[in-house]
């Protein structure tokens, strides 16, 4: 059973199409793997606005919240933060989430602005998956408002017309349809909805799979992939887009732990990916990276070093402190301190 929804594919982009029914509600299980692939017969309207992408961002390409170190948490997402919010794309304002008597997320406050690449971390069980869900729009608040580009988001993104903003989410598993190949997995959105030929999508598929690396895998099945190649086509898939639209929104990517799983080389490749994609890198052909912004969840030393330049730290269902990546280490908020004496996973003690 079908049903028509904003959310996509495994790598999930969120644009519209159809999926099978109940996907919105279980992110985790994207699709039936046995899903047949539908090709061009069943296209949908893509109801996305085109919004111009906002005008003021800083020589750096974006501009950071910083904040002092007194632990008050209730107060951190407001001090400190830039006056001028027309660049903020995403922004959570007292989100507040349980799930049954687990009070999971407890007043989540941040904004996510164009040009920026933020990690959240944070102990294991805090929310932060949860909050990409919401961010994602698979996953409703139960108080609390997402804002997309200043408009807020009512209900689940299935329910209503996103507009001036591609939101992608990619899973830790990479979530690929095994039996689908690397093109068809890749493709899927554009031979679901897109207007593009079979052979435009043919060659924007080999472009944009070039784009991470991978040459001569379009015929694979992703059981014929390792982890690392998995996740890159999984990033594949989220960064493709219609390239004969006029208008493109920008693009947020969310990645759940994207290196987990991942041995130390493969990690770094994939941190490389995440870097090369965004508008302030280059991908593997020279070209500029498209994604305006991005949100890493990451257990790993690694990922926040490489790939991310602002933190989010989450503890008890509130970010308790939020700065610079390098200003984490040095914190002396106590909880921090914590947190980043031990690994990144450690356990916090009071
Ligand atoms: N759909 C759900 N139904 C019930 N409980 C859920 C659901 N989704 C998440 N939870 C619970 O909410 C809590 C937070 O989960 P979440 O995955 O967001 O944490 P996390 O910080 O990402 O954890 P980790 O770092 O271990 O991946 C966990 O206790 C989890 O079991």
């Amino acid at each position: 059973m079908l049903t028509k929804s904003l959310v996509s594919s495994g790598s999930m982009l969120l644009s519209p199409l159809c999926i099978p029914y109940g996907y919105a509600s279980s992110p985790g299980l994207p699709f039936n793997n046995s899903l047949c692939f539908k090709g061009r017969k069943d296209q949908r309207n893509i109801v996305c606005a085109c919004v111009a992408p906002p005008p003021n961002i800083g020589s750096d390409g974006f501009s950071a919240t910083k904040f002092t170190d007194s632990y008050k948490p209730e107060e951190l997402s407001r001090i400190g933060e830039p006056e001028d919010d027309c660049d903020v794309l995403i922004e959570c304002r007292n989100v507040y989430k349980s799930f049954g008597e687990k009070h999971i997320l407890r007043g989540v406050n941040f904004k996510i602005r164009h040009g920026e690449a933020v990690g959240i971390i944070g102990p294991s069980g805090t929310g932060k998956s949860t909050i990409l869900k919401i961010i994602a729009g698979l996953l409703a608040p139960d108080g609390g408002e997402v804002y997309i580009r200043g408009k807020k988001r009512d209900g689940l993104i299935s329910d209503e017309e996103m507009s001036g903003l591609r939101i992608g989410l990619v899973f830790q598993s990479a979530a690929l349809f095994d039996s689908l190949t690397v093109r068809e997995n890749v493709g899927f959105l554009l031979y679901e909805n897109s207007s593009m030929s079979e052979e435009q999508i043919e060659d924007l598929v080999t472009e944009t799979l070039a784009a991470v690396g991978l040459k001569g895998v379009e015929d694979r099945l992703p059981s014929e992939l390792s982890g690392g190649m998995k996740k890159r086509v999984a990033l594949a898939r989220s960064i493709i887009f219609d390239t004969t639209k006029e208008t493109i929104e920008p693009e947020v990517l969310l990645y759940d732990e994207p290196t987990a799983g991942l041995d130390p080389i493969a990690s770094t490749v994939v941190e490389d990916l995440i870097r090369s994609v965004h508008i302030k890198g280059e991908d593997a052909l020279g070209k500029p990276g498209k994604i305006a912004s991005y949100v890493v969840v990451t257990h790993q030393h690694s990922t926040v070093r490489r790939a991310v330049d602002r933190l989010l730290f989450l503890h008890e269902g509130k970010v308790v402190w939020q700065g610079m990546t390098h200003e984490f280490m040095t914190s002396t908020n106590p909880i921090v301190q914590q947190f980043a004496s031990g690994s990144l996973d450690g356990p916090i003690k009071y």
